[in-house]
């Protein structure tokens, strides 16, 4: 490794955890996955909808996300605790009474834009600061905002999103331009507990942690149901109810498992893993040459063939997800021939190839003729397989892609150093531990 690599290894020991992993070895053996952060967290503040107790298992609470989450319903009224041990959180919502949310927190997750449904539902104004979230480009609100307005709600924009509870007995119908995932849940928050009123939201998502979440409100007592394949019909109820509920497993990490898999050439088991939390992603793989077999309840993965390269284009659910995108893209770095990958939700997607091509890769990102859902310019990353990935020193840039980087260290021969851990642990809890079952050399320094 080059001087410079090691001079910045040592500066970047001192400030922040880094990841260290020496790959090159082939991933094998049995694992399982933790709930999903993606539906943990609306399970979460669905959850804080009851007056009575909701008990939610399989969280991964050690997630920076869930604890920044909680830490917000707690300043606004929610009783909520957590049993790090066993996984578990109990949350109830009736003594919330709003206010302004604490700027520092609620700047650092996306999911803070939910507890405005939330709040609107237990009839409390409620003050945002802007949300964060990865990165990822111009990452919009409109569709929140108009939603929580068609229930006669006063909502204003400035350095953040403030909602007034207004009332109103009128029946709303939301009709979505695009199906956002966190505008959806929003909708439903603020419709659940209006009572005798109907709300229809057109082209709602449908991704697998909406339907998780769905599933949550119903056991509570709400009325929610599929009206066709794209529209929701919520009936109002007046209040819902103590359950207890297991969060779904994270069909992303599953995915991480899956790339990390075929990228070492590796044998390995998802105990417990629906192949349908994945199905167009699977598709796409099985056509890429990987075998992926649903054994009973495992996912039977065998890595040991040579890719050829597969375009993608990503879409939202049932389409290839925007999220394991970056997974892609890697596992094509060393397949056989040239793949394209069309990212059409979020322009600011493709910042880990820049540190995937630091590891070896062949890969440009080229501006194109169309625009992502957001608006903005769409892109085009060219993959041109190459033999092996190179051992480097990469940065974690979000979430996916910094899962990506680790992924690649996993599988490149040498040393690898992951910088700006934060990132990826994110949305991985236990990353080190995950791939260390699988015999991965993979550590984390502190110091
Ligand atoms: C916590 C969580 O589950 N986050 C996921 C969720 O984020 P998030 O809830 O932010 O995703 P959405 O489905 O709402 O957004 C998708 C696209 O729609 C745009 N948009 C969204 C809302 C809006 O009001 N106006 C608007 O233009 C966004 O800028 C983005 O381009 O879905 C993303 C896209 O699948 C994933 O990358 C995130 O991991
Ligand atoms: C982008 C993600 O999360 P968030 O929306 O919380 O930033 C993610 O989970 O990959």
């Amino acid at each position: 490794m080059e001087n410079v690599l090691k001079d910045e290894i040592n500066n970047a020991k001192t400030v922040d955890p880094i990841l260290k992993i020496n790959g090159g070895a082939s991933l094998m053996g049995e694992v399982e996955i933790d709930g999903a952060k993606n539906a943990a967290l609306p399970s979460i503040v669905a959850a804080c909808l009851s007056d009575d107790v909701v008990k939610l298992r399989n969280v991964p609470t050690e997630l920076n996300d869930v604890k920044q989450l909680i830490k917000l319903l707690i300043d606004m009224g929610a009783d909520v605790m957590v049993d790090e041990n066993n996984k578990e959180v109990t949350c109830s919502g009736s003594n919330w009474h709003g206010g302004q949310l604490e700027g520092e927190v609620a700047g650092k997750i996306r999911h803070s834009l939910l507890l405005l449904g939330l709040s609107i539902a237990w009839k409390k104004d409620l003050e945002l600061p802007m949300p964060g979230g990865c990165d990822l480009g111009n990452r919009k609100h409109d569709m929140h905002v108009d939603a929580l307005r068609s229930f006669n709600n006063l909502v204003e924009e400035n350095e953040g999103i403030s909602v007034q509870y207004q009332p109103s007995m009128d029946n709303v119908t939301i009709d979505f331009y695009y199906p956002t995932f966190g505008g959806t849940l929003n909708a439903l928050f603020a419709a659940v507990k209006k009572e005798g009123i109907h709300t229809f939201i057109h082209n709602a998502a449908k991704n697998p942690e909406v339907i998780d979440v769905i599933h949550l409100l119903n056991k509570m007592g709400a009325e929610v149901n599929w009206l066709d394949d794209e529209t929701l019909k919520i009936v109002g109820v007046n209040k819902l109810n103590g359950v207890n509920h297991s969060v779904m497993p994270d069909r992303i990490i599953g995915a991480t498992v899956v790339a990390a898999t075929g990228l070492t050439g590796g044998k390995v088991i998802i105990k417990n893993f629906d192949e349908k939390l994945l199905t167009s992603e699977i598709k796409t793989w099985r056509d890429s040459g990987l075998t992926i077999e649903q054994r009973t309840n495992n996912l039977f993965i065998d890595g040991t063939n040579k890719l050829k390269a597969t375009d993608i284009t990503t879409k939202a659910y049932p389409g290839f997800h925007t999220d394991i995108q970056p997974l892609h893209t890697l596992l094509m770095t060393t397949a056989e021939g040239e793949s394209k990958i069309k990212e059409t939700i979020l322009d600011g997607r493709f910042k880990y190839c820049y540190e995937l091509n630091k590891m070896g890769a062949n890969i440009s990102v080229e501006s194109s003729d169309f625009k992502c859902v957001n608006g903005a310019q769409g892109q085009i990353a060219k993959v041109k397989g190459v033999e092996k990935l190179s051992a480097s020193y990469v940065k974690a840039t979000d979430i996916r892609g910094g899962a990506a980087v680790a992924v690649a260290a996993l599988a490149a021969e040498g040393e690898s150093v992951i910088t700006n851990l934060y990132q990826l642990e994110r949305g991985y809890g236990n990353f080190v531990e995950l791939f260390t079952e699988l015999g991965a050399n993979i550590k984390k320094v502190k110091e």
